[in-house]
């Protein structure tokens, strides 16, 4: 049998089909003829995100492509439904805006299982009006269905003024998360933050340090190899952290489990970790305006992707405004110890 998901976008690309024949015809009008979500860019764009997100966007183009791929059977087996080739109904179009649809506008609502579904969650629902409802970060809301009164409901905890447009908030995502699963960029993201991967962490330390493959087999064992990041408030506990334990020197290698702990081990680990996270961060904004240069050289020359370039453009401005707060907040970390 199907997945819920397969069911949801069978539903929607047949009705599409079916044009003014379906009675949902208002509904799928106001749905975007097109998305952004990375699946749908050109690889060259998705060539200039950050390679935490291109990696993530090369997973979501090949999660696509399978799901198009192992549906195959199950369009095959509609053709009795309908008068034309199922394969031109049902292409791979066709089910990238349906996937994109259910991605970007479904909630959250626990179904039953239901026997004509195969076994895999049932819990993405479309609901028309409340999906035409846009993020914003800054607001609260608490949003679900009410077995009660049969509706599902939006309890906002923050104001708005007469006339102004109503937000509602995805949830505390990161930028690369919003691009990823909704195709778009929230400026002033105060959950924004710009990903530190192993290899850079490891850059600016010194090569003949002996301990460096054990500091790093410890960041692993304790899960603080992933999830580094510089936020709008400098780099993160975690990130601090990680580099603190990388700094530590052949004779206080035996503290590593206290500064896990956040403990201060010594003035000097202090004072090095802090010049490591800067150095990271000054390569960081470098290489950020490089890409800068990059997208704005391309935005003239490949007139046909400028939306989508003006998306990796916003992406990488708000990365490069975080690292720059960030590096002054280093700066001011390190006069303390001066
Ligand atoms: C649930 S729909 C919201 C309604 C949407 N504007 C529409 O009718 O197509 C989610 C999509 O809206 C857009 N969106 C939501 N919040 C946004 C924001 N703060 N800035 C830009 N686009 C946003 C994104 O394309 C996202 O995938």
């Amino acid at each position: 049998p199907p997945s819920p998901l397969l069911a949801l976008c069978t539903f929607l690309v047949s009705e599409k089909h079916a044009g003014d024949q379906s009675l949902w015809k208002p509904y799928l009008e106001i749905l975007p003829k097109a998305y952004t979500c990375p699946v749908c860019l050109e690889p060259e764009v998705v060539n200039l995100f950050p390679k935490p997100l291109k990696a993530k966007a090369e997973e979501q183009r090949a999660h696509v492509q399978g799901f198009f791929s192992s549906s195959r059977d199950f369009f095959s087996s509609l053709q009795p439904l309908f008068s034309e080739a199922v394969e031109s109904i049902f292409s791979y179009s066709a089910l990238l805006w349906a996937w994109c649809t259910v991605n970007t506008r479904a909630v959250y609502v626990k179904h039953r299982q239901e026997q004509c579904f195969s076994r895999e969650p049932n819990t993405c629902a479309l609901a028309p009006y409340l999906d035409l409802l846009n993020h914003s970060p800054h607001v609260q809301v608490k949003a679900a269905f009410n077995e009660e009164t049969r509706c599902y409901e939006i309890r906002t905890a923050s104001g708005c003024r007469k006339h102004e447009e109503v937000f509602i908030c995805y949830g505390p995502h990161d930028n690369q998360r919003l691009l990823l699963e909704y195709g778009f960029v929230s400026i002033q993201n105060p959950h924004a933050c710009v990903y530190v991967s192993e290899d850079i962490l490891v850059k600016y330390l010194p090569l003949t340090d002996k301990q460096m493959n054990k500091k790093i087999s410890i960041l692993k064992d304790h899960d603080f190899i992933e999830n580094l990041t510089f936020g709008w408030d400098g780099p993160s506990w975690r990130l601090r952290t990680a580099l603190k334990l990388l700094c530590l020197e052949a004779e206080e290698f035996t503290c590593w489990k206290k500064i896990l702990l956040g403990e201060i081990i010594s003035d000097t680990n202090e004072k090095r970790s802090l010049v490591i996270a800067q150095k990271i961060c000054q390569y960081f904004i470098e290489e950020t305006n490089a890409m800068l240069r990059k997208v704005s050289h391309m935005k003239d020359e490949e007139v046909a992707l400028i939306n989508q370039l003006a998306l990796v453009e916003t992406l990488w401005t708000e990365e490069l405004r975080i690292l720059q707060a960030s590096a002054e907040i280093l700066n001011s970390l390190q006069t303390a110890f001066r």
